[in-house]
Parts: structure tokens; C-alpha cells; sequence
């Protein structure tokens, strides 16, 4: 695959550094990146299968699979800038913007073209991500594509596309949501007398513990908290003590808040 990404930003850049880290197995024999001020990027453009360019035409013209990686307000420019160039029987377009329909990029390029909207997150640089994939009727067919790098980055789930506002909050802004937590936990240790670097190690664990535990077993939150909750015991009287003060309800509060803020964008 010749990969193209225009917008190497926060996303975009996190995106390239797993691709590179991927490199043989997505099979990507080059990697053009494009973005505003590409001297960020200098640390990785000496890599042989990267080319650096802020000619987004240029990217085009080298690349099969094109993800898009810019902000929302930014999309309809970058499409119209590279409509010209872009040939429906070569490319593959792919999204990761968010609020952007599959319809908005078809509006402008057609819908020949094989497109898809992935909703990946940060978590990609390090092979973790949750990215969550839709198509349209012409990329539904290419969607092995999109499939082979983001598989590459972290696992994938194939949605409905009506469903892709929801998942950019659970996955891409629950990121930060998770980072509050192990923060949250984090402050909490040192409140009880660790240095706050044994804090921070100490909560990343347990909650990656938490996480592998479920994914392992596949069994449900509730029976894995049973097992830790001895009657009368600490566990319970703190948890009990969590949710009189709101835990659960101000997180599901807080997605819905996000989920309708998102509506907007
Ligand atoms: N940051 C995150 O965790 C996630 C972001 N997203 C979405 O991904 C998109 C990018 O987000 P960020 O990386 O956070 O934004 P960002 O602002 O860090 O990156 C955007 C990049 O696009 C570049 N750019 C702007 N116009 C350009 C043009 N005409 N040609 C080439 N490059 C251009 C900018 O130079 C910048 O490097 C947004 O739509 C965002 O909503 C989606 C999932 C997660
Ligand atoms: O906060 C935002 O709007 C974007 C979407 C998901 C992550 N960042």
C-alpha cells in the first residue's frame, strides 16, 4: 500500500508513527505526509519510505490509500484542493474527521469513490487503538484496507455510520476520559502517602489489569467486582461511597454532554 496523510497533526502524526512502526505488516511501501508547517515532522522524514510535502495534489499522486486527518472545518478545502487529482478506479479515501458524514466528502468528490470513515484514537501510536470503521457502497469493498492498518493499531469494529458520533466520544474523547481517571486514582495514592511517580505506576497497572482482565476472561464488570468485594470490607465501602457522590451517573452524564456537544460540530 502507498499510503498518503494530509493533516499530520495530533491525530494525524500518532496515526503515521504506528504505520511505521506496522511498516511490514500493512505491507506500506511509502508514507507521504502533508501537513500546514511540516518542520515538526523532521525527526521522521529521513526515514526512507516517508516523504514529507505540503502539496496535497503531490500526495495524492503517489498514494493509493489517503487518510484524512484535518480539522472538520478544514475538510471541505482539502477536499476541493485535491478533487482534481483524485481518481475513483485508485484511491481510497479515508476519514478520521470528526462530524464529517460519508455524504459531505461524497458531495464533493462523488460517491465512485471508495470512502470510509474510521474514528481511530491517540492510542494508535502505541498499537492500542479502538477504531471503529463505516463505508459507503463503493468502499465497502476496499474496507480490508482500512481493516489491515487500523487491525495493524489496535483492534477495529465495523458500525453503522449513524453510530460514529457515539463512538468518537466512547473511543477517541475516551482517552482523556480514562487519562482523568488514572489522574483521579493517581492523586488519590498520593493523598494516602506514595511519591506521585509510584502513584501514576500504580494506577496505569491496576487499570490495565482491570482492562486485561475483562478482555481474557470476557466475563462482565459486576462478576469481577464481586470477587474483590468482601463483605463488609473496604472495597464496598468505598465503591458505595463513589457512587453516593455521582461515579457512574457524572460519567454517563458526561458522555451524553460530549455526544450532544459533537451533534453540533
Ligand atoms: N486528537 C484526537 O484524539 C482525535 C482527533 N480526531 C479528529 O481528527 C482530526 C484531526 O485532529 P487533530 O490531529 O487533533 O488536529 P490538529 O489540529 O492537531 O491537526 C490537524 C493538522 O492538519 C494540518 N492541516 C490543516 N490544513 C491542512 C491542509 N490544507 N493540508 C494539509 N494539512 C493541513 C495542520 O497543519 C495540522 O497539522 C479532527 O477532525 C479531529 O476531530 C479523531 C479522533 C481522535
Ligand atoms: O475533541 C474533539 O472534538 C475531537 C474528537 C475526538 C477527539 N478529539
Amino acid at each position: 500500500m502507498k499510503i498518503g496523510i494530509i493533516g499530520v497533526g495530533n491525530l494525524g502524526y500518532s496515526v503515521a508513527i504506528g504505520i511505521l512502526s506496522e511498516k511490514q505488516h500493512i505491507k506500506c511501501k511509502s508514507l507521504y505526509l502533508s501537513k500546514r508547517n511540516p518542520r515538526s515532522l523532521d525527526n521522521i522524514g529521513n526515514l526512507s519510505v516517508v516523504k514529507i510535502t505540503t502539496e496535497n495534489k503531490r500526495l495524492v499522486k503517489y498514494s493509493d490509500v489517503i487518510i484524512v486527518a484535518v480539522q472538520p472545518a478544514q475538510l471541505k478545502g482539502v477536499l476541493e484542493e485535491i478533487k482534481d487529482v483524485i481518481n475513483p478506479k485508485k484511491h481510497t479515501l479515508i476519514s478520521v474527521v470528526t462530524g464529517r458524514k460519508i455524504s459531505d466528502i461524497e458531495d464533493v468528490l462523488g460517491n465512485d469513490l471508495p470512502i470510509i470513515r474510521c474514528m481511530p484514537n491517540t492510542a494508535i501510536s502505541v498499537g492500542q487503538s479502538m477504531t471503529c470503521i463505516s463505508a459507503n457502497e463503493r468502499g465497502k469493498k476496499n474496507v480490508e484496507y482500512a481493516k489491515t492498518i487500523f487491525n495493524a493499531l489496535g483492534k477495529t469494529m465495523c458500525i453503522e455510520e449513524n453510530l460514529m458520533q457515539a463512538a468518537t466520544v466512547i473511543c477517541a474523547s475516551g482517552i482523556a476520559f480514562w487519562m482523568r481517571l488514572i489522574r483521579a486514582t493517581s492523586q488519590g495514592a498520593v493523598q494516602l502517602g506514595f511519591h506521585s511517580e509510584e502513584a501514576l505506576e500504580l494506577s496505569m497497572q491496576t487499570c490495565l489489569g482491570a482492562a486485561s482482565l475483562l478482555i481474557d476472561s470476557r466475563s462482565h464488570p459486576e462478576e469481577e467486582i464481586d470477587k474483590v468485594t468482601t463483605p463488609s470490607g473496604c472495597t464496598i465501602q468505598g465503591l458505595n461511597e463513589m457512587e453516593h457522590q455521582g461515579l457512574s451517573s457524572s460519567l454517563i452524564k458526561g458522555l451524553v454532554t460530549s455526544f450532544e456537544k459533537i451533534n453540533e460540530i
